[in-house]
């Protein structure tokens, strides 16, 4: 892997700013990075971290500070060849080859005039996937690979490209663990071949696993900037905590485990799928019970997110059935916060409540608006949306607020059965063991909840029961105190 790398030159940021209107959203941001170094970048949603790249990139310009490259003082480093910059959407063209998409914006080889050398464009495009460890014909088209080798081949891209010091914006939060593993170990040897690698993460295993310095970013700041060599999950979860009240790391409390049958659940059935079809699921049978949180998990494409619609009722079942018992809602936090989630223009209270609204009719069916604001406040509170301000429009928040603002409306339906898809995808460690301490206090007598994650995490802290999904279809439930994160990966 990361084989003839020259070594990245040295990038100092220093007095670095960027404010929009009046808010100071980064300040005084001094860093130093030299060749060789995999440094994390940590802060809870909406600390900065994307407007930090976004700044180094040349997106916005710097309010206040300067950027070097070596020994050159540069506006910002998205011109410079030397530098290359992974955004969550990686950039390729499903419908075009993979060596197609690793000279995007290139021009083409070519043996004489307008004749292409397609040859040595396969040669070179195979020589940049083996850099990154990846060995696939490069004649075949992105969208038939899985979202880990799409993530691969958007860093062999940059690297064939001479880039040397990349930066990679949460590439790796909508990737099912393995994948996740190979992309942060495709980062972590071409690090060690010489290049610089700058990693917005939220995930404490993959700043503890793979880099070698953590930087912490809060309130727009650098409130931390240390090596890892001998920081433990621990002392990096105080980190974070002693910054953010509520971040009791992942673990957070014990799973209560299911209802108390004498009390009522779980029992009632709310929810059944038999032999149902839709989209790349089926033949799917499924119950969810009254009292209890039922797991799915599967890599992409096994129709994982596909059988969380068809319990939903978003997707019909074209075979078989789905019956919902008398009375019972069902509400959904979408995969895909970005396309799925909220109404841009609109601010954080109207997308809290829009789905709701029944709850704040008052006489005449008029609309009860202070008590609606009201409520949507508390959510933005309980669940630590920054800005902490129902009116704040939802395009202007950062991803992870997003998808807070997402399981905030689904919280507020009052459904009989929640169906939570990635639950958790882009939020910050606090943020997280608040949506584990939400989700264990849903079921009871009236209400069950149907996770449907790639992220073992998830499972393992809310699930009473879990089976994966595989080709459409689920498997044999097994009792989550069965598993260990370990054993799920090794399902997955
Ligand atoms: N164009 C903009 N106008 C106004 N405010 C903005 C704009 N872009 C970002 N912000 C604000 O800047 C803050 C930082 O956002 P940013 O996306 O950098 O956070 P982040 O640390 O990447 O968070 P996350 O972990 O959720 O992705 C947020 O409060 C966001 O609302």
């Amino acid at each position: 892997m990361a084989g003839s790398a020259g070594l990245a030159p040295t990038l100092r940021i220093a007095g670095l700013g960027r404010s929009f209107g009046r808010v100071e959203v980064l300040r005084d941001i001094d860093l130093e990075i030299g060749p060789g170094e995999f440094v994390g970048l940590m802060g809870p949603n909406g600390a900065g971290k994307s407007t930090l790249i976004k700044v180094l990139d040349g997106v916005y310009p710097p309010s206040a500070g300067t950027i070097r490259l070596g020994a050159q003082q540069v506006p910002s480093l998205g011109a410079s060849p030397l530098v290359g910059f992974i955004h969550q959407d990686l950039g390729l063209i499903d419908g075009l080859t993979v060596a197609d998409n690793l000279r995007l914006g290139q021009s083409p080889l070519r043996l004489v005039g307008p004749v292409l050398n397609r040859p040595a464009e396969r040669a070179a495009a195979a020589r940049a996937l083996a850099a990154v460890g990846l060995d696939l014909p490069v004649t075949g088209p992105v969208g038939d690979l899985s979202p880990g080798e799409k993530a691969l081949v958007a860093i062999a891209r940059a690297f064939a490209r001479g880039a040397r010091i990349l930066f990679v914006d949460e590439a790796t939060s909508t990737l099912p663990p393995p994948d996740a593993k190979r992309v942060v170990a495709a980062l972590r040897a071409m690090a060690n071949a010489g290049s610089t690698v700058v990693m917005v993460t939220h995930k404490l295993s993959e700043i503890l696993g793979a880099t070698g310095r953590v930087v912490l970013l809060l309130d727009g700041r650098i409130a931390a900037d240390r090596s890892t060599t001998g920081l433990g999950r621990a002392e990096l979860v105080r980190m974070l905590a002693s910054h953010e009240k509520g971040a009791a790391g992942p673990a957070g409390d014990p799973r209560p485990g299911p209802a108390d049958p004498a009390a009522g659940g779980p029992g009632r059935t709310l929810l059944r799928l038999d032999g149902a079809h839709g989209g790349r699921a089926g033949p799917v049978d499924l119950v969810v019970r009254a009292g209890e949180v039922v797991g799915l998990t599967g890599t992409p494409g096994s129709g994982l997110h596909d059988v969380g619609y068809l319990a939903h009722g978003s997707l019909r079942p074209s075979r078989g059935t789905r019956t919902l018992a008398a009375g019972v809602r069902t509400a959904l936090v979408p995969p895909h916060r970005e396309t799925q989630g909220g109404f841009p223009d609109l601010d954080v209270g109207v997308n809290l409540t829009v789905s709701a609204l029944r709850r704040f009719r008052g006489a005449f069916g008029l609309l009860a608006r202070r008590r609606e604001r009201a409520e949507g406040q508390r959510l933005v509170t309980r669940l630590k949306v920054r800005p902490a301000d129902v009116g704040t429009e939802f395009r202007l928040l950062s991803g992870g607020n997003k998808q807070k603002v997402i399981f905030g409306r689904a919280l507020l339906r009052e459904a009989g059965v929640h169906v939570l898809c990635e639950p958790t995808r882009g939020v910050d460690v606090a943020a997280r063991a608040e949506i584990y301490a939400l989700v264990r206090r849903l079921p009871d007598e009236h209400t069950g909840v149907l996770v449907v994650t790639s992220d073992a995490e998830d499972l393992l802290a809310v699930c009473d029961r879990l089976a994966t999904v595989s080709d459409g279809t689920v498997s044999d439930f097994r009792p989550v105190d069965d598993l260990d994160e370990t054993a799920l990966e090794a399902v997955l």
